[in-house]
């Protein structure tokens, strides 16, 4: 392997990597091939410690800097991201297994543009006067202090960036806990923020799984928790943060409906569907997975579709002509082979796709299922993989009630000429993020984030600094005071 995957330490304290073999070790996989790249070692009890004390000695510091310092600091960090594309799109390969036609354009482009958004917003974060006669109050916008952030291991290198940079545009320290199953793209985000000077202790990686982050969520150090990851993981941290009163952030599942009408262009609708479905392959919390079809154009768009999932290019993720990579581990894998079973037994019929691929690594065919209902299992709940749903319709009413007949909310879609039927279905939607005539553009500009049990709060966009920051309200007397006694 010519790229050196195994980091130098397993985590990153105080602006330096840190090692504890104590710690149980993480082997890390490379999707393609099932090679063992990597190994880390889960934090152990004195390693939590060492971070959370680090985070919560510099925050104070940080805090009382002028936004525009830290933002300068977010700011070269981000073209130092961004100089270091390729080295970090093929690190983001090698931990995630997606193809590296996908990585050097969206991973570490997308953290790149968190920090400079977030780093140019720093300096305009700021209270106001509220005029009262001849007394007033002002507000300050105020960091909440240490945050946590926990992530899912479909977009390492982003989920740390969304998360890092508002916690640290507003003034907060950040200990970051990636999946363990790919725990290698944070640790290079960390360095990249300290060689940008960023002062230490701000933003600390540590290893580990789920009781990493359950004892990081109930430290009395931590002031907030920003999870991403599955509904249920949500709701016990949910739980864990109100026990302590602690702000939080949820990025959790989805299952969400892609609404097709028969005046759509039907080749944008197949691009939207296949964005939608099959990118990462098919690992997207927001991807549309019920693909609710016009019965008139069904049998068009299914061979449409066909046609050109004919042509994606399956194979090694390094081929930057790969279009479509392996599952993230035979876990996942695994996972989603069963759903596919389970879509056959429902007597879902499997129109493209529905195997393991016969090669080494974590391979799944991109598969279709039509005549999908809504009570299946396959439609019901989410698979995360390249598994999409196709369920018929005929009426604009049934089919918005059906699309929002559902416990997530993360997002919505729907492809029509009609402009007003398209606006009218977007105000429908129980969703937090919707789409018009595309699917899973995710703009650092626009709040991402999802209702129901979907999750709580928004990342990127200025609605994430109510996220990672408090409001203080100061009452300014200009005369006497008066008591009763
Ligand atoms: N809404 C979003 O922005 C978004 C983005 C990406 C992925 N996701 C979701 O993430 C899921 C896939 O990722 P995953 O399999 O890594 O999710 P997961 O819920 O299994 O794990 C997510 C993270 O939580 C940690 N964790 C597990 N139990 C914990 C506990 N009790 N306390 C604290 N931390 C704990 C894990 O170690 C991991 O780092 C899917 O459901 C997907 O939709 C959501």
């Amino acid at each position: 392997m010519s790229y050196p995957t195994q980091p130098t330490a397993s985590h990153f304290i105080n602006g330096q990597y840190v090692e504890d073999t104590d710690g149980a070790p993480i082997e890390v996989i490379y999707p393609a091939t099932g090679e063992v790249i990597a190994t880390v070692h889960s934090a152990t009890p004195a390693i939590i410690d060492a971070a959370l004390d680090a985070a919560r000695s510099a925050q104070a510091a940080w805090g009382a800097m002028t936004g525009t310092e830290r933002g300068r600091i977010l700011r070269r960090a981000a073209d130092m991201m961004r100089a270091a594309n390729h080295d970090l799109s093929v690190l983001e390969t090698y931990d995630t297994g997606k193809p590296y036609q996908e990585t050097s354009v969206v991973d570490a482009t997308s953290g790149a543009d968190a920090l400079e958004y977030f780093g140019g917003m720093a300096a305009t974060l700021t209270g106001e006067h509220i005029p009262l006669g001849e007394d007033w109050v002002y507000t300050r916008r105020e960091p909440l202090g240490v945050c946590v952030g926990i992530g899912a291991w479909n977009y390492p290198t982003q989920i740390a960036c969304w998360k890092g940079a508002p916690a640290l545009a507003c003034g907060n320290a950040m200990v970051f806990k990636p999946s363990e199953t790919t725990p290698l793209c944070a640790l290079k985000v960390a360095e990249i923020l300290h060689a940008a000077g960023l002062p230490e202790g701000l933003y600390n990686v540590i290893q580990g799984l789920g009781d990493v982050g359950a004892a990081l969520v109930s430290d009395a150090r931590v002031d907030k928790v920003s999870l991403t990851g599955s509904v249920p993981t949500g709701r016990k941290v949910y739980a864990a943060a109100a026990a302590g009163i602690k702000h939080v952030t949820m990025e959790l599942g989805g299952k969400s409906p892609l609404i097709i009408f028969d005046d759509a262009d039907l080749e944008n609708a197949v691009s939207g569907a296949i964005l939608g479905n099959f990118y990462s392959s098919g690992q997207v919390c927001s991807n549309g997975t019920r693909v609710f079809v016009h019965k008139a154009i069904k049998h068009a768009f299914l061979k449409r579709l066909s046609e050109r999932l004919a042509t994606a290019v399956i194979g090694d993720p390094m081929d930057p002509q790969t279009s479509f990579g392996p599952m993230v581990s035979e876990r996942q894998m695994s996972i989603v082979l069963d759903y596919i079973a389970k879509g056959q037994a429902e007597g879902a019929r499997l129109v493209f796709g529905g195997a393991r691929m016969d090669r080494e690594g974590f391979y799944v065919q991109p598969t279709v299922f039509a005549d999908v209902h809504d009570d299946m299992i396959i439609a019901r709940q989410e698979i995360f993989g390249p598994v999409m749903a196709v369920l018929d319709f005929d009426d604009e009413a049934d089919v918005l009630a059906r699309a929002n007949d559902t416990e997530f909310g993360l997002a919505a879609g729907v492809f029509t000429c009609d402009l007003t039927r398209a606006h009218r279905i977007a105000a429908g939607f129980q969703a937090g993020t919707c789409y018009i005539n595309t699917y899973n553009d995710a703009p650092v500009e626009a709040p991402f984030g999802g209702s129901k049990a979907s999750g709580v709060g928004r990342e990127n966009s200025k609605a994430a600094i109510e996220h990672y920051s408090q409001i203080k309200s100061v009452y300014v007397r200009m005369g006497d005071l008066e008591a009763p006694f």
